[in-house]
Order: structure tokens, then C-alpha cells, then sequence
């Protein structure tokens, strides 16, 4: 095979060699980002993953000490094989690792033929490398530096145990396995460096302990796919027209980073190509259908067209006898064959593979040994092809018998196929995954027509294949699957060419289901798969937990409009995105990552994807985000690049510095949200920002810029530059005498304004007046009743202008809590209070909503004591007589509730919890700012006056301009035996 057999001519692997893309840093302690990436990079190989030259797999890398066990993983085909024999060549022809003394291969597959003979390493060796019977003196071997490449680790049938003795001399014989395991421990050899390659579901066999560097085979990347079809065919049209349509469908797109199948789809559409190049085949199962079919005519008809059917009929006999030997070694797991296991299947050894025009070419002979031969097929895949044509056709012709092995619990087809998804699931290293693709692909009428007369004896199989899609989806649902297993059952409904799927993850979006973080993994990696993807990602319809939703990250790539709010996102997510942002083909457009902890690290990688000319995104909300100064030095420099698309940014809700608001003004952002950003009049800056000629939208709501701010403002106003269009200064202490100013003006030359919010203010006459001016000249201007009462209430600064009356509602108290008197305080005792049975008490729950339902907005404070209380609000539909989650405030959808615990705080709704920073003081006294109409709930520790934000939830039921909570909220409490809440009086 290229690169394998033929290879054999060193000329050749030089020849076909094409670039692979190594990764490193997938250490098995960071396997749950690392499975993020995993998905972002079989996306799209360009990803911002670092690679690695292979020959420098043994260098140090950042200041780190040199490895000296390296494990490469990969999936089936990626590479692993033939980048060991590259690195071996490079080093033989003097390229690479000069130093090195000795490269010893050790394939698995052949060291399994050792397993029943003790043997010392060094006669071992002189096995695998004859010319070694020079070297008498062992110590030699001692002091010389060498590097052992154990390939196929998932090959190995035998288990490798890390607990055994150990042995330290060369000469002295054991078992292969026992070999291995002191080579790997450093018991044997110590000096010599061993790199290790698997498939993924068997590197663990390794423990992580005697590995030092992670690394994997990622495939091709889009440069690497290109240059590789344009290697293999010649003809400049058909490797245009074949590019073209591997762009144009993400699955074979995805699939041409695994080199296997880049080999298998050339040789295809090589052969098909002058014949019927409108028909690339799609499926796994249909590219290696016409596979066999090109290699049965391979000898004989070179160059001729042929008839499928024909082919089928000459080779029947051989394809099947080849079919019945893989099946048979699959279920030994076995990969490598003697001549007996050939005669058992009547293969005639000098016939049959002499013969193999038909398939000559799917076997490799490896005359390692010089009392046996040995065979395998020259890929795994093609044998785990052939072993589940073996298993239809046998089921075709009702021979039973042989299919044992599967325990069928009956004799239909969806029998068959269950059993061998049952199988496959159980199996410990994944070594039917492969398997069980084309077998359900098989399965598929329409693939049959491909095996022509080989497969006639199947029956109609709807209702089976419709039973299959139903067990492989209840398989998917349950817990304990890892995420390879589930992204193979995805991948089987994919072979399936089943049209539920993208019903299905709706209806996962839907179901009260807690999605298990490796279903998460599947779905993500089918959303961006699946050939039509949704215009919006939106992370919280998903019903899953904090390691569910880090997993769902990578989808976002797949869509224009991404929202990930509260999603407990970190700095591995931002890098997530980042990668995405930076990728050629990603559409998005929108990015709401509002009310996640973000910090500055996560900016930090954020900035990265923003700063890529790749970077398409034209909106970027940031609310809530914990930001400071270094964020914002890292976002202006995104926003100054001349490409950047960037016009809408909002950074409500973050503490943003003079400093901060400089560097904005030089972006070219149409739109700037700066809501409760802690502004104020002093704030000079904000003079530049209004007079940039590019911002149309300006929000500063709830910032206390007072008179000397809109003085400032009304100087950039006046500003022959500014082209302001929505201007909003809500709650923004802005006076009669302030307005006055504005009054002059927006009045006295032409202004573009339209909209001119002055909400929650004081304006009084000089409001009314600018309204009416303003009004005839196409302005907009939002202002409050000019009432006495409300004067002094809007010119608070702060929330407090918000601060609102609330009274503990005693129809609602659980009959363990007692009220003061004044109903603002309550205690949780062990007696219960003789309360009258209400239908609104809470009878299980020990806890109480306040009297009033909020809408607007509105800011209290409470004062809490004792062991534990949580904190929040809820709409009047919370569940009063449940047990459980349904009736506790924050465990549902009906509520959003702070957790004061200890010295601990956590926020949580439905099934999120996050943690949230404890800010040094006492945090016994918490402030709640709720912006009903914005859809907006924050939570603050409050001392002395100062308020330290810890987190915002973000209600989005509706689009904007009405995007806030669907119904009213009450304020609501649970308590603790020997806790207290009481409301305080906010001045
Ligand atoms: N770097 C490469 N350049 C060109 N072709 C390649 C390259 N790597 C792999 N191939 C092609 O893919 C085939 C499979 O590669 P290889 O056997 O190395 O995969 P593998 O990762 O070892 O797979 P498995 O786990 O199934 O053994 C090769 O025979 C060759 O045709």
C-alpha cells in the first residue's frame, strides 16, 4: 500500500510524504479541554494549536526538560504509521537527529507474534534488525543513544501490566509485553527515548505517569489536503473538480484531513473520474464499496472501463473467502494472519494472492520472520470493511451460524445491527467502531445496489434501519458513554444517512434531559458536520452542566450568531472561540458572551481571534464580564486594525477606567454600549468618544456623569464631527440646569440626533422644553413625569436612585420561618409557626417570597446571617408544595438565586452553578439590581457604600428592543435552621 508496502522503497514514502499537522499539550490531565480542541480541530484543521516538527518530538519545548517517553495519538489512519517510517528515513538520509546512534521500529501488530515465546530485548532486536549480530558487546547498546518506536500500541492484543518486576539486563528472557513495560518504566535501557503511537482509545494502557510529552496526529491540513490531491492527480481538472466538491460538503471536507481516506477518495475518483465524475461518492461506505470494486479490476482490466456487476461476478468467490478471514481475525482482534488462518478461509495462498489482480494489492506480505509469513490487509479499515461485508452478506444468505459471536436476540435485521452497536459499545479499546459504520452503511438499501449481486438476498429493511436510528439514539442519551463512543453513534447515524438528526439535537435542545457532557461533545461535532446549520447558536438551550456546556463551545464556529450567556465560560472557551474567529470558513457575525467571567485572561485570548484577518465578527457583547484596564488595551488594538469588522460592542457592567474609554474612542465602532461602566463627570475622556465620526449609538446609561459629564458631552455634541444618532444618558443624574445646556446645543445648529433617552432623571422644565424643541425636528426624547417625589429619588447616585420598598410576604412564609413584626426580617427555627393553609405558602421548602411583583427597575439590599441563606428572586409560578428542585429558588427556570454559604457565594439557575469571587470583606450585607425591562438581575457585596459586583444573570425570553423578563419577579428567600434575612432601608 502507499506509504506502508510500497514504501518499502524509501524512494516512494519520500515521494508521496505529505506535510501532517502534530499537536502538542494534550497531556491526559487536560483531556476535557483537550476534547474541545479535539472537535475545533476536526472542524478545521487550522486551528491555533502549535505544531510540532516530528523530527523534533524528542526536543525540549519552553524551557521544559526533554522528554523521553512520547505518546502520539491518532485516529485510524491519520498518519501514525507513516510518520514514524518518515522520521525513521529522515533520520537514516541524514536530515534529522544526527546524534542519534540507533532508530529501532517495533511495530505492535508484529510483536504480537512473539507473545507465546520468552525472549531477551536483545535477541529482540537482532530480529527486528538482523545487522545488529555485529554488536556482541550489549554495553554498547547501553551507552548509545537510541530511540525505540513502539507503533500501534491499539495493535497490541495483550495487556500491558505496569506493576509487574522489573528487569534491567538485555540479554535476559521474558515475555514481549514484559519487555515493553520495563523499555517504557526506564527499567530497561534507561537512557534510551521510547515514542509510543496510538489510536486514542488505547493510549491509556500507558499510565500517564511514564509519559512525558502528549502529542497528536491531527491529519492534513486545508494546504496539506490540497497539495496532496493535486500530488496523486495529475489530471489539473479533475483535481480542480474534486477540490471543489470536497469544499462544498463539511463532511467530506472533515473527512480529507485523515490521509487514509484522502487515498481511498483519490483512488476512487482516479478510476471513476474520466468515467462519472458527478457522482462522488459521500459516505464512508460508498467510497470504500467503489474501492473494492477498483481494486478487484486492478490486474486485469488496467486502464479498461469495466461493469461493476461484472467485477462483483468474476471476484464473488475471492471477495467473500477475504471477507469471511477479516471477519473472523476482527473478532480476535486480531490484525496480522499466518497461512494457516488463510487456508482455513480456502484462501490458496499462491493462487488466490497471486492471483489478487482482483486484490493483490490488499495484502502485504511481511516477511519479518524467516519461518513464517504473514499478512494483513494493507489498512485496518479496509479489513473492518470487509469483516462487515462478511456479516451482511452472511445474514443475507440466513447463515446464522456463523454470526454467533454477535448473540443476535433474533433473526431480523435490526437484530443484527443492534447486537453489533451492543458490541461495539462494549468494546474496550473501540476496535468495532470502524466496524459497525459500515456495517450500518451496508445496511442501507441503496449502498447495496453497490454490492450488486453479492448483497442480493437482503430484504427490505425500513422498519429495521428505523428500530436501529431509534436504539443507537437511546444509546447516545445514557450517561456513562465516553465521547468517543458517542461521537461514533453520531457518526453511525450519519452512515445511516439519517434525517432526524438535526430533529433530534432540537429535541435535545428541548428535552428536561441533563444532556452528559460527551453527548455534548457529539452534538457539537454534528452541528458542525451536518451540511445546513442553524443562522443562531444559543448555549443556554441546552440542558446540560458546566463541563456539558465547555464542550458545546466548539459549535459556535458553525453559525452567524453565537450566544453564550452565563455559560460559566473560562480561558480555555475563549480560546475555543478565538480559534473559530480566526478560521477562514466561520461565518459568525454576532458574539454575546456577556455575564461570564471572562477577566482579562480570557480577553487575552479572545484578542487573538479578534486581531485575525480571518475575524468576520461585526458584534461583540461583553456585559458582565469582570473586565479591567488590560482588556481594554487588548480590545482597542483589535478595533484600531484597519480590516476589523467590529461596529457594535458592549461592555455594560464592567468597571471601565478613563483610560479604557481613550482607547475606545479611537475605534471605528458604530454602536457603544457602556452601561453601569462607573463613569463619571470627571470622565474627560467621553468628550473624544462622542466626537469620533463614526459612533452613531452611544449608551451610557447609569453612569453618574452629573453636570460636569453632559457638559463634556455637549461640547462633542456641538463637534461638527459627531454623528450621534441614539443617545442614552437614563439614570445618569442628569439635572434641570444640566439639561439646559443640552436645551442650547441641540437646539442652536443642525443635529443628527434621533433618540435621546433621559429616563431616571431630574430634567424637569428644561426636559419638557427639549422635548417639544427636539420632537419637530425628528428627535425622539424619552423623559420621566416631571414629579416632585421622583426629584430627589433620581438624583441619588448609584443603584440607590432604584432603591425600592419591598415587605416580606407572610402568605408565602413555610411555617418554620418567623417574621418581625415590620415584616422586613425573617428567622429559620425548628417551630413551626400556626400559619393558615394558603395555596402560595411554600409547605416543604423553608422559604418566602416578598409581597411585591417587580418590573422596571429597582435595587434592595439584604442582611444575612447564620449558616446558610440563598438569596434571589422568582416569578409567581415557582412550585409552593413540590420536594426538590422544582420549588427551591435557583434550581429551576422560574428562579435566580445567590447561595451564601460560609465564606462561599454561588449563583446558580436550573442546572448552572458558578462560583462566584468573594471580595475580602464581610459579605454579610448583598445588593440586587434588577433591570426588568433589559432583562438584566446583578448581584453586589455590599460595605460601607461601595459595591462589589459578583455576578449578572441575563434573561433574553424576547428579541431586543424588548428582550426582559417575561413576568414580574419577587424578591424571595430560603433560609437554614438559625439563619436570618432582613431587608435594610436603602438611603
Ligand atoms: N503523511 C502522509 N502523506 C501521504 N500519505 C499518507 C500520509 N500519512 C498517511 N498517508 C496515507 O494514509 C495511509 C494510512 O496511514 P497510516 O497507516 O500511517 O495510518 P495510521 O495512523 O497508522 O492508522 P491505523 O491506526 O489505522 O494503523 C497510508 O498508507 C498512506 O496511504
Amino acid at each position: 500500500m502507499e506509504g506502508i508496502e510500497e514504501a518499502n522503497s524509501e524512494k516512494k514514502l519520500n515521494e508521496i510524504y505529505t506535510a501532517l499537522y502534530i499537536t502538542d499539550v494534550v497531556s491526559e490531565e487536560v483531556k476535557d479541554q483537550h476534547e474541545v480542541r479535539q472537535m475545533e480541530v476536526q472542524w478545521k484543521v487550522e486551528s491555533n494549536l502549535e505544531s510540532i516538527e516530528f523530527n523534533d518530538i524528542f526536543k525540549a519545548r519552553n524551557a521544559s526538560k526533554k522528554p523521553r517517553t512520547v505518546m502520539t495519538k491518532g485516529i485510524a489512519g491519520i498518519g501514525k504509521s507513516v510518520a514514524v517510517q518518515k522520521f525513521r528515513l529522515d533520520w537514516k538520509d541524514g536530515r534529522a537527529n544526527k546524534d542519534v546512534d540507533f532508530i529501532f521500529l517495533l511495530p505492535f501488530r508484529q510483536l504480537n507474534l512473539f507473545i507465546d515465546n520468552k525472549i531477551s530485548l536483545y535477541d529482540l532486536l537482532l530480529t527486528f534488525h538482523p545487522q545488529l549480530r555485529g554488536i556482541h558487546d550489549v554495553e554498547l547498546l547501553n551507552n548509545a543513544k537510541i530511540i525505540f518506536i513502539l507503533d500501534g500500541l491499539d495493535e497490541f492484543k495483550f495487556p500491558l501490566k505496569f506493576a509487574g518486576a522489573s528487569m534491567t539486563n538485555l540479554r535476559n528472557p521474558s515475555t514481549v509485553d514484559v519487555l515493553i513495560v520495563n523499555l517504557v518504566r526506564a527499567t530497561l535501557l534507561p537512557s534510551a527515548l521510547i515514542w509510543v503511537t496510538s489510536r486514542p482509545a488505547a493510549a491509556h494502557q500507558i499510565p500517564a505517569r511514564y509519559v512525558d510529552r502528549w502529542t497528536e496526529i491531527q491529519g492534513f491540513k486545508d494546504k496539506e489536503k490540497k497539495q496532496y490531491f493535486r500530488n496523486k492527480i495529475h489530471d489539473e481538472t479533475i483535481a480542480g473538480y474534486l477540490l471543489s466538491r470536497i469544499e462544498n460538503s463539511r463532511h467530506l471536507y472533515i473527512m480529507c484531513r485523515i490521509p487514509v481516506f484522502c487515498w481511498i477518495l483519490a483512488t476512487v475518483i482516479l478510476k471513476k473520474g474520466a468515467k462519472d465524475k458527478d457522482d462522488i461518492p459521500k459516505t464512508l461506505t460508498e467510497i470504500y464499496a467503489h474501492f473494492l470494486l477498483i481494486q478487484c479490476t486492478r490486474k486485469e482490466q488496467k486502464n479498461e472501463d469495466y461493469e461493476d456487476q461484472d467485477v462483483l461476478k468474476t471476484n464473488k468467490d475471492l471477495i467473500l473467502k477475504l471477507a469471511e478471514l477479516a471477519y473472523r481475525q476482527l473478532e480476535e482482534d486480531n490484525i496480522l494472519f499466518r497461512e494457516e488462518d488463510l487456508e482455513e478461509c480456502r484462501i490458496d495462498i499462491h493462487q488466490d494472492l497471486e492471483k489478487s489482480g482482483m486484490c493483490r494489492e490488499v495484502f502485504v506480505s511481511e516477511r519479518l520472520f524467516s519461518k513464517q509469513r504473514v499478512y494483513c490487509f494493507v489498512h485496518l479499515s479496509i479489513q473492518e470493511f470487509m469483516a462487515a461485508l462478511f456479516v451482511v452478506y452472511s445474514f443475507s444468505t440466513g447463515n446464522f451460524e456463523v454470526l454467533k459471536s454477535l448473540d443476535m436476540e433474533g433473526q431480523t435485521l435490526h437484530h443484527l445491527l443492534q447486537s453489533a452497536v451492543r458490541k461495539s459499545l462494549q468494546s474496550r479499546n473501540g476496535h468495532l467502531d470502524l466496524f459497525l459504520r459500515f456495517l450500518l452503511g451496508m445496511s442501507l438499501e441503496c449502498n447495496q445496489k453497490l454490492f450488486g449481486s453479492l448483497l442480493a438476498g437482503m430484504q427490505e429493511s425500513k422498519e429495521s434501519i428505523k428500530h436501529t436510528v431509534q436504539y443507537i439514539k437511546d444509546s447516545l442519551s445514557k450517561r456513562n458513554q465516553s465521547t468517543e463512543r458517542c461521537m461514533n453513534l453520531m457518526l453511525c447515524l450519519l452512515e445511516l444517512k439519517d434525517s432526524s438528526l438535526q430533529t433530534e439535537i432540537e429535541a435535545y435542545k428541548k428535552s428536561k434531559k441533563i444532556l452528559s457532557p460527551a453527548l455534548c461533545s457529539a452534538i457539537a461535532y454534528m452541528m458542525l458536520v451536518a451540511e445546513e446549520t442553524p443562522d443562531e447558536f444559543d448555549m443556554m438551550s441546552y440542558n446540560t452542566t458546566d463541563k456539558g456546556r465547555l464542550r458545546l463551545v466548539t459549535a459556535v464556529r458553525g453559525c452567524k450568531r453565537g450566544r453564550l450567556v452565563n455559560c460559566g465560560l473560562d480561558k480555555i472557551s475563549c480560546k475555543t472561540i478565538s480559534s473559530a474567529l480566526e478560521s477562514e470558513s466561520c461565518s459568525l457575525k454576532e458574539l454575546e458572551l456577556s455575564c461570564n467571567d471572562l477577566g482579562d485572561d480570557g480577553v487575552q485570548e479572545l484578542s487573538n481571534g479578534l486581531l485575525h484577518r480571518n475575524c468576520k465578527l461585526e458584534t461583540l457583547r461583553l456585559a458582565s464580564c469582570n473586565l479591567t484596564g488590560s482588556s481594554y488595551k487588548l480590545l482597542s488594538s483589535a478595533l484600531e486594525q484597519p480590516e476589523s469588522n467590529l461596529r457594535e460592542l458592549d461592555l455594560t457592567n464592567n468597571n471601565l477606567t478613563a483610560e479604557g474609554v481613550q482607547l475606545l474612542a479611537k475605534s471605528q465602532l458604530n454602536k457603544l454600549i457602556l452601561a453601569g461602566c462607573n463613569l463619571t463627570g470627571d470622565s474627560w475622556r467621553l468628550y473624544q468618544l462622542s466626537s469620533t465620526s463614526h459612533l452613531i449609538h452611544l449608551d451610557l446609561t447609569n453612569n453618574d456623569l452629573g453636570e460636569p459629564g453632559v457638559d463634556k458631552l455637549s461640547e462633542a455634541l456641538s463637534h461638527h464631527n459627531c454623528k450621534l444618532e441614539i443617545l442614552k444618558l437614563s439614570g445618569c443624574l442628569v439635572s434641570e440646569k444640566a439639561c439646559e445646556v443640552l436645551v442650547s446645543v441641540l437646539t442652536s445648529k443642525s443635529t443628527c440626533l434621533k433618540e435621546l433617552d433621559l429616563s431616571y432623571n431630574h430634567t424637569g422644565h428644561s426636559g419638557v422644553s427639549l422635548r417639544s424643541k427636539l420632537q419637530q425636528r425628528g428627535c425622539q426624547v424619552i423623559i420621566d413625569p416631571n414629579t416632585e417625589q421622583w426629584m430627589e429619588q433620581w438624583m441619588k447616585p448609584g443603584l440607590q436612585k432604584y432603591a425600592c420598598e419591598l415587605s416580606l410576604d407572610i402568605y408565602t412564609a413555610h411555617p418554620e420561618l418567623k417574621l418581625s413584626e415590620d415584616k422586613r426580617s425573617v428567622t429559620k427555627g425548628e417551630e413551626e409557626m400556626d400559619y393558615p393553609d394558603r395555596p402560595q405558602r411554600f409547605d416543604v421548602c423553608p422559604q418566602l417570597l416578598c409581597a411585591q411583583g417587580l418590573t422596571g427597575r429597582h435595587y434592595w439590599e439584604a442582611d444575612w446571617s447564620g449558616p446558610e441563606v440563598v438569596i434571589g428572586v422568582a416569578y409567581e409560578s415557582l412550585e409552593r408544595k413540590a420536594h426538590g428542585a422544582s420549588c427551591k429558588i435557583g434550581l429551576n427556570t422560574v428562579s435566580y438565586g445567590l447561595w451564601c454559604e460560609g465564606g462561599q457565594l454561588s449563583v446558580r439557575y436550573n442546572l448552572n452553578k458558578t462560583n462566584v469571587p468573594v471580595p475580602k470583606f464581610d459579605c454579610s450585607r448583598i445588593g440586587l439590581y434588577l433591570d426588568w425591562p433589559a432583562g438584566t438581575l446583578s448581584f453586589y457585596a455590599v460595605s460601607s457604600e461601595t459595591l462589589f459586583h459578583l455576578h449578572t444573570f441575563h434573561s433574553r425570553v424576547g428579541d431586543p428592543p424588548h428582550p426582559g423578563f417575561p413576568e414580574p419577579l419577587y424578591p424571595g428567600f430560603w433560609l437554614q435552621d438559625g439563619s436570618t434575612v432582613s431587608l435594610r432601608q436603602v438611603t
